[in-house]
């Protein structure tokens, strides 16, 4: 599989990617972002468009497409080859999930996005929405309700101390629900 996706790549690379070393790409995007797969990052099978945008992680240019995040399913927290994804993999992503930011708290990297609502019970509803996506994906947010209209929300994987693709993968769905009816005219802090 490893194969045609090469000569895919290979194929697309006289055309729009340039400085690509195959055998590195392949190398390079196994397990940068925290888990070993046999996909390489950003470019399915069969993906019909890819974006304009070209990212680069470690020297290496690639297309991502966004909606790759929420059509992605977390990986079980307890698998033996999760570790945390390094901050330039981090900083890689974080443009696919709009409205979230890369907090550091106590050395921890985490995902950080805030919302005003409209009342309390309106922030209950919103925290249901979140929930229902969460135990769908087997990886929870840490949900806070301050002020009584303030949400605020971190995604971290507990299991290793970090960020791994499945936080990226919860942030792009929450951001994928329809929250709007709940949400106050005024913006978070
Ligand atoms: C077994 C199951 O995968 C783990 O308990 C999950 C549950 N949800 C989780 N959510 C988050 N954010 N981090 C975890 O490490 C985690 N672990």
């Amino acid at each position: 599989m490893i194969r045609t996706l090469q000569a895919r790549l290979y194929s697309l690379s006289k055309f729009h990617i340039h400085n690509v070393r195959l055998k590195s790409l392949s190398q390079k995007f196994l397990g940068v972002h925290g888990r070993s797969s046999s996909r390489i990052a950003g470019i399915p099978r069969g993906h019909k468009g890819l974006s304009t945008k070209i990212n680069t992680c470690n020297g290496i240019k690639a297309f991502c497409t966004a909606q790759d995040l929420s059509m992605k399913k977390c990986v079980p927290c307890s698998s033996k080859d999760l570790r945390p994804m390094t901050e330039d993999a981090a900083h890689q992503l974080i443009p696919q999930v709009p409205g979230w930011n890369l907090v550091n708290e106590g050395g921890t990297w985490k995902l950080h996005r805030s919302w005003k609502v409209k009342s309390f019970t309106k922030g209950l509803e919103f925290f249901q929405l979140v929930a229902d996506v969460a135990e769908a994906e087997g990886h929870h947010p840490d949900l806070h309700l301050v002020g009584w209209n303030n949400i605020k929300i971190d995604i971290w994987t507990h299991a290793v101390g970090g960020l791994t693709e499945n936080d990226f993968i919860l942030a792009s769905k929450i951001n994928g629900l329809d929250l709007h009816h709940l949400l106050s005219k005024k913006t978070a802090k």
